[in-house]
């Protein structure tokens, strides 16, 4: 396809050859002779990219770069005498110089390339504009306001932090908050899914490694702990660490050092931990899930997180924000109908924050272009509804299942529903698709696809 590209050259000789030379090429390409004329063609047109002789008749080129109101890249033109003046454009910004007489190979080739990297440019913007913006907590009930203050005490120490309540209730947004809320925002904030890896991947992860220790990795990689020394570390699930684990965790902490993998120099840490689990300290301890002596000595500061039915009345702020936010900004605006906010309201959310997330996207996606989404792009029923005939499943047992036989085998069944689709599945099931990812491994489904 076709780009649009301006040319600003006074030798009308050159400029004609350059434009008939670039739109046989099928570029859209206009002449212009000086930087008035320029100016005039800006008023209407973004080209793509610039071509711009060095010496104007109304300005020097050297002197207009930094003022061209488009942010498409320039070359320069010059004459063989000014190669010089050519370098100080291109310290000036200019993308490429060409010395007169313009050869055409040469011309096709530096525009090519100017192309590439505009394209380049304009990628980088438009996925910068898409990233979510800087995540806000959403929320005026007193549940909401409560975990305000909870988050500002944490600001007054630096002690860790262990945030703890149902999947999807927005623990890892509450860590991350703590970390930019804190002097430590400046520092990194490091996380370490304790359930997501095999413990001597996790050690590397955290402590680091030697050059050599793992094959295929040349380099020396540096751990979490080093590279939040000035922020803070997130150890997301901990209670999925083995305790033999645990145990050098609470060494490390005792000891305030640590060695690289592979290595021996002692390094020590200051990263502020924050621990995030499904289940209370206490919850953990009872199901020996934790070690004791790691609780102790962490002396944590605990913060529960609450289930979204218990703060039901920060649902229809949490739609507005996840529809305003939305990953597809570009589409049409959208909002619930009556029905389906009142559906939405009530819902028992077992998912929490996040299945409330899930919808919203799966709804505006099932909307396509209609402005108001209806209770039909809603992922669940009506509370006491009965389930449509096509969704039943039935599950035989030639005896009498336990209660993990069930669930696997209807994970099972819902996977292959699905045929593998873990954001649907886990929309049915009601849960986070990393805990389902969790049940998958657990289950030994992986290969299930
Ligand atoms: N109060 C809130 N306001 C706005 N967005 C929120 C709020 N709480 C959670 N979210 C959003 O909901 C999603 C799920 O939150 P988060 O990942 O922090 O939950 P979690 O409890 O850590 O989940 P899991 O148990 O699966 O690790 C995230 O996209 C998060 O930004």
């Amino acid at each position: 396809m076709g780009a649009k590209i301006l040319i600003i050259e006074d030798d009308p000789t050159l400029n004609r050859l350059m434009v008939n030379h670039l739109s046989r090429l099928g570029h859209h390409v206009t002449g212009t002779h000086s930087r008035a004329e320029a100016e005039h063609y800006f008023n209407q047109h973004e080209p793509l990219l610039i071509i711009m002789d060095l010496r104007l008749p109304d300005v020097n080129g050297i002197d207009y770069l930094p003022q061209i109101p488009v942010p498409a890249p320039v070359i320069m033109l010059t004459a063989y005498s000014s190669v010089t003046s050519a370098v100080k454009a291109m310290k000036a910004g200019a993308f490429e110089y060409l010395v007169k007489p313009v050869n055409v190979e040469e011309l096709e080739l530096v525009v090519s390339r100017g192309l590439e990297h505009a394209n380049m440019l304009h990628d980088r913007q438009f996925f910068s504009q898409q990233q979510p913006q800087q995540q806000r907590m959403i929320g005026t009930s007193v549940a909401m306001l409560h975990l305000q203050q909870q988050i500002q005490q944490m600001l007054e120490h630096e002690q860790p932090v262990w945030v703890f309540g149902e999947p999807g209730t927005g623990k890892s947004l509450v860590a991350r908050t703590i970390h930019e809320k804190s002097l430590r925002r400046g520092g990194h904030f490091g996380i370490l899914h304790c359930d997501s890896l095999p413990e001597s991947l996790l050690e590397a992860e955290l402590f680091g490694h030697e050059k050599g220790v793992f094959p295929g990795h040349v380099g020396r990689k540096l751990g979490l702990l080093e590279g939040a020394r000035q922020g803070s570390l997130l150890l997301d699930q901990l209670a999925s660490l083995p305790l033999s684990f645990q145990k050098k965790l609470l060494t490390l902490l005792e000891e305030g050092r640590f060695c690289r993998l592979g290595g021996t120099r002692q390094l020590t840490t200051t990263a502020r931990l924050v621990i995030s689990t499904d289940r209370s300290p206490q919850q953990l301890l009872a199901e020996q899930r934790l070690l004791p002596e790691l609780l102790e000595h962490l002396n944590v500061h605990a913060i529960h997180l609450p289930p979204l039915r218990e703060h039901a009345e920060d649902i229809p702020a949490l739609i507005h924000h996840f529809l305003d936010n939305h990953p597809f900004a570009l589409t049409v605006p959208k909002r619930l109908s009556p029905s389906a906010m009142k559906r939405c309201l009530a819902h028992h959310w077992p998912g929490n924050i996040l299945e409330l997330q899930n919808a919203m996207e799966r709804a505006v996606l099932l909307s396509a272009r209609e402005e108001v989404i209806q209770v039909e792009h809603l992922p669940f029923r009506e509370p006491g509804s009965a389930a449509p005939k096509q969704s039943s499943i039935t599950l035989a047992f030639p005896f009498e299942p336990t209660l993990e036989e069930m669930e696997k085998h209807y994970l099972e069944s819902l996977l292959q529903r699905y045929q593998g689709h873990r954001a649907s599945v886990a929309n049915t099931l009601g849960i986070s698709e990393r805990n389902l990812y969790r049940l998958i491994r657990k289950y030994g489904l992986q290969e299930v696809r």
